[in-house]
């Protein structure tokens, strides 16, 4: 399928349509910091307007609900942070997963450990996400010998404290083991939609990708080529080639929704 195609799909009965989107690496660009992260404006604009033209908009993330209130907060557009563990509601407050509360200590347990196993690695960088921790290893001058050290911790670590570990894009991710991914959440989202599609990039995306073709829709990944894993590729029926690339696409969804 191509862009174009996919985009026709979803202005054909858009107030029946739901589109989902993942954050980092899908609407805001890679960075070196996961501090730095950021919607860039036009992203925002076009994501207003759709939030206005389709009948739903998501989006579904492995940040914090808390960090996608501060960042990409957008009037009718509906987020989900943890990989489906947290939901922001109208209000601003975050609702987390019932089955997450019992694992409070699991995850302090991991954030310490971690904090005293990995200091000293230089390039090795820990992402305190409440109800999660994730390891970053961007920064490090030799990626593989980084990724060892911290899946070598991560996998310890989760064998005692009963905690999931997660890949991500040179990152590493400890979180309660609830069965809940961005699939389920995806197919909440879209439960009365005739038409959805996912927009993701990333291998904590393929249980959504996978989410909207089981229901007919279009799974839309953006490539980052080398850091793109093959399976990610292989999930997806169309791709488009990095950040910028995707958000011309949507706005270009975006004027062809427009009245
Ligand atoms: O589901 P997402 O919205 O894509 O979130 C996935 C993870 O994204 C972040 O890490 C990634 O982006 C960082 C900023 O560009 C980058 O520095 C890092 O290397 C990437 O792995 C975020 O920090 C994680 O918490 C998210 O789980």
């Amino acid at each position: 399928m191509t862009p174009e195609e996919a985009a026709q799909r979803l202005a054909a009965d858009p107030g029946r349509t739901a589109l989902c989107c993942d954050f980092d690496g899908t609407l805001a660009p890679i960075v070196d910091d996961p501090a730095d992260s950021a919607l860039p404006e036009g992203t925002r604009e076009a994501l207003w307007l759709l939030a206005r033209r389709l009948g739903r908009v998501a989006l579904v993330s492995g940040r914090p609900a808390g960090f996608l209130l501060e960042r990409a907060a957008i009037e009718g557009i509906a987020l989900y942070g943890l990989y489906g563990l947290e939901e922001a509601e109208a209000d601003g407050t975050v609702r987390p997963h019932p089955d997450v509360a019992p694992w409070e200590d699991a995850v302090g347990e991991a954030k310490a450990w971690l904090a005293t196993e990995l200091d000293g690695h230089p390039g090795i960088v820990i992402e305190d996400k409440g109800r999660s921790v994730a390891v970053h290893w961007r920064h490090a001058l030799d990626h593989a010998r980084a990724e060892l050290i911290v899946g070598v911790t991560v996998d310890t670590i989760a064998e005692a404290t009963g905690l999931t570990a997660e890949p991500g894009k040179l990152v590493a991710e400890l979180r309660p083991p609830v069965p809940v991914d961005k699939g389920d959440v995806v197919a909440r989202v879209a439960a009365d939609a005739a038409v959805v599609a996912y927009a993701g990039d990333d291998r904590g995306d393929i249980p959504a990708f996978a989410a909207a073709r089981r229901r007919g829709g279009i799974a839309i990944g953006v490539d980052h080529g080398v850091e793109t894993a093959d399976e990610v590729r292989a999930a997806c029926d169309v791709l488009l080639d990095g950040v910028a690339a995707f958000g011309t696409w949507l706005d270009g969804l975006a004027a062809r929704l427009a009245p």
